[in-house]
């Protein structure tokens, strides 16, 4: 019998693992069996090396505490462990199965120290974290139970069995309703349920309470401009209420400026819900002033779905949620835009602009590439929005240059 709640009975060997050995590559995928499987080359470069080998996983019915755990752990991981080990992120899933992923990682400890089996201790003595480790004999690798010498008890091993890709990534199968929200009350749940431990978002939710008075908005065009960061979004939206006389918003919303570094320290589950809530803020505004006279959005749904998906997949652009997949899909209950613009400039000048800002001097190799891998995955989400579907705008010319060509696709989309 398990110690833990975590995987119940049975359920072990209907899950597949997947580690994320390299994050340029599809994850190494196993499953685990009573009789011993002989490993082939990829799995021994993961379990054949030198040294102890852990896996550590998350798991609670409450979903807060979930993804608060998971992220100290990754913190305590990355800040305490020993340059000699090397640690993965590791999920373990139920095929294409949604909501069936359970988080954790992966330990390689080529130390001669105990630090991560001590640390190993202390994160286990919470009750939603549970430890593997996994042993070797010849060709063969076996995972079991782990708990510290003093404590060792009878555990059935379970061999490591090679396993394929599954047709949907892992990362994609938990989006819904933790990174991207398609209703404002499933985001508004997220807040409800840490209250206690985070205050502000009472007064986030009183906020999102006082402005819910959207009217469907039959008035003048409501025009959003997305992009990455640096891509001139602030300079043409500045320019675009000049030139059209327009009321300019933006998402989240002004009177959320003070509670955003409180949520962005906060795990995705938390941080989307908050920025979720904001576009129906926002859309509350759009409401309003659109009865007015034309409305400019900087940065709204897109930036939310995009983002969000973009962090939650891991590895490359091919893992995204396949372009038919219903995690594209507008919310039902928040107000559309009439046109969204998509700006996007190359790689070099955007970082050329973000230099000028002042921002990103000394960015390592390694991040760049991993900024890189990122920046693919938020633009490809981005395009991949349905319903209302962006408009692709080259922002690379002159401020003046890009003005123009939107001005010239607003008069035509949107009559103006
Ligand atoms: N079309 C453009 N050509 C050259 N530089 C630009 C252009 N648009 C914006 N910039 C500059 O690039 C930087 C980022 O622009 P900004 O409008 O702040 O982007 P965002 O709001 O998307 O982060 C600023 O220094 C801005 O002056
Ligand atoms: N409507 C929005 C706007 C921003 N976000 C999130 C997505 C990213 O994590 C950040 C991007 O913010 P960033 O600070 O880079 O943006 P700006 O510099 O304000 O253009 O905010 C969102 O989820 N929804």
């Amino acid at each position: 019998m398990l110690r833990r709640a975590m995987f119940r009975c049975g359920e072990l060997c209907s899950r597949v693992f997947a580690v994320e050995f390299d994050l340029r590559a599809e994850p190494l995928y196993f499953t685990l069996s009573s009789s011993p499987q002989v490993l082939h080359h990829d799995y021994q470069r993961l379990f054949g090396e030198c040294g102890k080998l852990f896996s550590l996983h998350v798991q609670s019915e409450n979903r807060i505490e979930k993804a608060q755990t998971h992220a100290e752990i990754k913190h305590k991981l990355s800040s305490t462990i020993s340059r000699d080990c090397d640690v993965f992120e590791a999920s373990s899933f139920i095929p294409d199965d949604e909501n069936s992923v359970v988080k954790g990682f992966f330990i390689r400890d080529k130390s001669t120290t105990t630090l991560s089996e001590d640390l190993l201790n202390t994160l286990r003595q919470n009750k939603t974290v549970c430890v593997f480790s996994y042993k070797r004999e010849g060709q063969y690798c076996w995972q079991e139970l782990w708990s510290p010498v003093s404590q060792v008890k009878e555990s059935v091993r379970q061999y490591i069995t090679p396993a394929t890709a599954a047709e949907h990534h892992p990362s994609t199968l938990n989006i819904r309703n933790a990174d991207v929200f398609y209703s404002m009350d499933e985001a508004y749940k997220v807040l409800q349920e840490c209250t206690d431990i985070i205050p502000e978002s009472k007064e986030v939710l009183k906020l999102v309470d006082e402005q819910l008075e959207t009217s469907s908005g039959d008035g003048f065009p409501v025009i959003v401009i997305e992009g990455l960061d640096a891509t001139g979004k602030t300079t043409l939206t500045e320019a675009l209420r000049e030139s059209l006389n327009a009321t300019l918003l933006k998402s989240p919303p002004q009177c959320l400026a003070s509670f955003r570094q409180r949520f962005d320290s906060e795990p995705p589950l938390i941080r989307r819900a908050f920025y979720a809530l904001g576009n129906y803020i926002t859309a509350a505004h759009i409401g309003k002033e659109s009865l007015r006279a034309p409305v400019i959005v900087d940065r709204y749904w897109h930036s939310t779905a995009a983002y969000a998906i973009a962090t939650a997949v891991s590895g490359r652009v091919e893992n995204l949620p396949r372009l038919d997949s219903e995690l594209y899909q507008w919310p039902g209950d928040l107000l559309q835009p009439n046109l969204v613009l998509l700006l996007t400039v190359n790689p070099e000048e955007r970082l050329r602009r973000l230099r000028d800002r002042g921002q990103d001097k000394t960015v390592e190799e390694a991040e760049l590439e991993l900024n890189q891998l990122f920046r693919l995955k938020v633009e490809e989400a981005y395009k991949r929005i349905q319903n209302p579907a962006c408009i692709i705008v080259d922002a690379s010319p002159s401020p003046q240059e890009v003005l123009q060509q939107v001005q010239h696709l607003i008069r035509n989309k949107c009559h103006l």
